[in-house]
């Protein structure tokens, strides 16, 4: 929980291109503290909104302002559902948001899960597909509506990617509906404990009930889409609830196809960062590949003390993340043969 002793000395301004925001795991419940499954971590459910306020103030202040926030999923706590306050408790954090001066994405983690259905989360404010940008001429590039995923460009030639880890899962789906059943046979194939939450003795532990994966379709969209990003020498940032590389996570957390994700990224050279939260305790590595492996730690166990968000700043030829509070500041730089001109 150790503060960093120097950030902010990173860089100069000189040639930075633009910025983001980036938070993940807030969930919010008007809830006195608790504990994670193990008992082992500190989980503060009412100050979780106040980080968020913190955070936001801190955006809206920068000198350059974010093009936008990542939300990295599990906004609210799943405890929400089981005091049928999740409507009330969502209002609170996005009328918390309604402060930010910029657009934030929205991505969906198993918390959002517990607390709405597909259904209900695809016609509420956590849908920001709003936001996407299209690419004319290209339709193999427009996501399809059986799942949550969609791109858009923030500034030219950089294109974030945000994916949906619940594709796959059994997570806020009918239990009568085929998709379910589907997601179920595959979680038991891989999981033959009678609680599905553990992972106890199993070889691929990331197959409990609380992870999910990306379907075969969506990994095809990604394909396109990083295809096109390719061709046209294009960077981009993707984003999803679930972390796909084992060396950044917890193997508990991962994405339960993470290899089938890792596959389509490393077939392109597009790809400069990757972003997760689920974990709350961070992780990075960057891969043999030369991608960066960012998990953000998480705003729940963070303690009043500290913090837990960050911005990235966008040069030619790296992104730098200035962490605040327990998240720590990175250089992720491009490899030699994908540096920008400008
Ligand atoms: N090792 C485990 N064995 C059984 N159930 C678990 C285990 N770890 C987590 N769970 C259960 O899985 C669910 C999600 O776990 P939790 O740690 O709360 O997820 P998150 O980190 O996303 O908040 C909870 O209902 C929790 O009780």
């Amino acid at each position: 929980m150790a503060d960093k002793a120097n950030p902010g000395t990173l860089t100069d301004n000189s040639e930075r291109l633009f910025s983001f925001g980036v938070i993940a795991d807030i969930q919010y419940a008007d809830l006195e503290d608790g504990y994670n499954f193990q008992g082992s971590r500190r989980r503060y459910y009412r100050h979780s909104l106040v980080h968020l306020q913190g955070a936001i103030e801190d955006w809206n202040k920068e000198s350059s302002m974010p093009c936008c926030v990542l939300q990295l999923g599990d906004i609210i706590d799943g405890f929400n559902a089981q005091y049928k306050t999740s409507e009330e408790s969502l209002e609170v954090v996005m009328n918390t948001f309604k402060m930010l001066k910029v657009p934030v994405h929205h991505t969906w983690g198993n918390h959002e899960f517990y607390n709405f259905s597909r259904d209900y989360l695809t016609r509420s404010k956590l849908n920001t597909r709003f936001l996407e940008d299209r690419i004319i001429d290209h339709p193999e590039t427009i996501p399809s509506e059986n799942y949550y995923a969609y791109h858009f460009v923030p500034f030219p030639k950089f294109r974030f990617i945000l994916l949906d880890a619940y594709d796959l899962s059994v997570l806020g789906v009918d239990q009568s509906s085929p998709k379910y059943q589907q997601c179920m046979k595959i979680l038991r194939e891989h999981n033959p404990n009678t609680e599905l939450n553990s992972p106890q003795g199993l070889s691929e532990p990331q197959f409990v009930q609380f992870n999910g994966g990306f379907s075969q379709e969506q990994l095809n969209w990604l394909n396109e889409v990083l295809a096109f990003s390719d061709t046209n020498q294009e960077k981009v940032v993707i984003v999803s609830h679930l972390p796909i590389y084992p060396e950044a996570s917890d193997n508990v957390c991962l994405a339960w196809n993470y290899r089938d994700a890792l596959a389509v990224i490393w077939s392109h050279k597009c790809v400069v960062c990757f972003f997760a939260g689920h974990t709350h305790d961070g992780g990075y590595c960057e891969d043999h590949f030369g991608v960066h492996h960012v998990n953000l730690e998480g705003v729940i166990e963070t303690a009043p003390v500290s913090q837990a968000f960050g911005t990235v700043h966008i040069y030619p030829d790296k992104m730098v993340l200035k962490g605040r509070g327990r998240v720590p500041d990175r250089i992720m730089n491009y490899k030699k043969e994908k540096a920008l001109n400008f």
